[in-house]
């Protein structure tokens, strides 16, 4: 494992903010906005549609305090063409990682100038609330990156958005869930793709490496994967890239691939000030986790005995809802990963609350994907 302290050179001119939000291309975004919202505590935010005047693409957008996911499907048979090849060959997925940012058009300048691929030069869009500008590059795979300035827009969320059609009676009857913001997004790769793409975020957006682990340190008996953490120059935004290694068995990340088409986002880590009264709530609401065994628990707790770490949380309550604890000397974090989010072996998502710890669970890997193996295994594809 490697933590890296060079943030690389500061960028002269754009500044990325944050994670603004992530756009899910789906079959029924009517459906699967609803999903998230029943099990996941997100609540419907904004809509385009019919209704409002857009004729080819739906959007439901929902909102869980500083985290937007939008779901959009097309309306016509074929049309927009590309939503309906993507749905076709990719299924439900992450289409878009929305960053916001401050000087968009030097962002953008850089990136394409240094090599990225343009999907939509530099526009404005505006309404009643001001005006957003707005740019795309293409990433990853089918992935891309939208670029967006807020500054000039006081509107809730994007122009040509009105508010939700209906209210959903059903949400407030169910526990609030507390997630708060996106701690990171990762991206699989096929086999010998992570380097290239850390290098294309660190060449074409300035970001930099932050955090890597190999082969060597992260493997079980079957399977093998590396991974490397990128982020921009304020470490706002982390995008862990891994690909797969090999190993006995086929790795979870070519399993990935192969069932998304290529490249794509694997995982959404959401953050939470308390975990053990999110994930109580998240089961209570019927949403599944990967399960690790008990003998975690009795070895973390040896563990933790020779550290000088304290964890604060009650250990019976973390075993209980099948919490990971990874942690160093100085700090520790508290993790747990969704069942996958759709039916194709794909994307899933990870709660996470970090104690003075900017690490990715190395500690967890081997249990973690140990988990990940057994559900592999009844799908037939370990
Ligand atoms: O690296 C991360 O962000 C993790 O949360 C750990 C992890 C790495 C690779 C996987 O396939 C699943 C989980
Ligand atoms: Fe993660």
């Amino acid at each position: 494992m490697t933590t890296y302290n060079n943030r690389g050179p500061k960028p002269e001119s754009g500044k990325f903010l944050d994670f603004d939000h992530v756009t899910f291309w789906v079959g029924n975004a009517k459906q699967a906005a609803s999903h998230y919202c029943v099990r996941l505590g997100f609540e419907p935010f904004a809509y385009k549609g019919l209704e409002t005047g857009s004729r080819d693409v739906v959007a439901h957008v929902i909102r869980q305090d500083k985290i937007f996911f939008v779901f959009m499907s097309q309306l016509q048979p074929n049309i927009p063409k590309e939503m309906a090849e993507h749905l076709v060959m990719h299924g439900d997925g992450v289409k878009d990682i929305a960053f916001s940012v401050e000087d968009l058009d030097a962002i953008y300048k850089r990136a394409i100038e240094r090599g990225a691929v343009s999907v939509k030069e530099p526009f404005d869009e505006s309404d009643e609330h001001g005006t957003v500008r707005k740019a795309t590059i293409q990433t990853y795979g089918d992935t891309t990156h939208t670029f967006i300035d807020r500054s000039k827009y006081k509107g809730e969320f994007l122009p040509g958005y009105k508010k939700p059609l209906h209210i959903d009676s059903l949400l407030p009857k169910l526990p609030v869930t507390g997630l708060v913001r996106i701690d990171h997004i990762v991206g699989n790769q096929p086999d010998q793709e992570m380097v290239p793409v850390a290098d294309w975020y660190e060449k074409n957006l300035m970001f930099h490496r932050f955090w890597s682990v190999d082969d060597k340190q992260l493997h079980t008996e079957f399977s093998a994967l590396r991974s490397t953490v990128v982020a921009n120059y304020e470490e706002t935004i982390k995008m862990p890239i891994n690909e797969p290694a090999p190993g006995k068995r086929i790795s979870q990340i070519q399993e990935y691939v192969d069932y998304y088409g290529g490249a794509g986002v694997q995982h959404i880590a959401m953050s939470t000030p308390d975990i053990i009264d999110t994930i109580s709530k998240l089961r209570e609401r019927g949403q599944h986790f990967l399960e690790v065994p008990d003998s975690y628990y009795d070895n973390l707790r040896k563990r933790l005995g020779n550290s000088p770490v304290s964890v604060k949380e009650d250990m019976n309550q973390l075993q209980k809802l099948k919490i990971l604890v990874d942690f160093d000397d100085k700090g520790y974090l508290l993790q747990i990963f969704t069942k996958l989010m759709q039916d194709r072996p794909t994307l899933f998502l990870e709660v996470i609350q970090r104690h003075n710890h900017q690490g990715f669970g190395a500690g967890n890997f081997k249990a973690l994907f140990e988990a990940f193996e057994t559900d592999q295994a009844e799908r037939g594809n370990l």
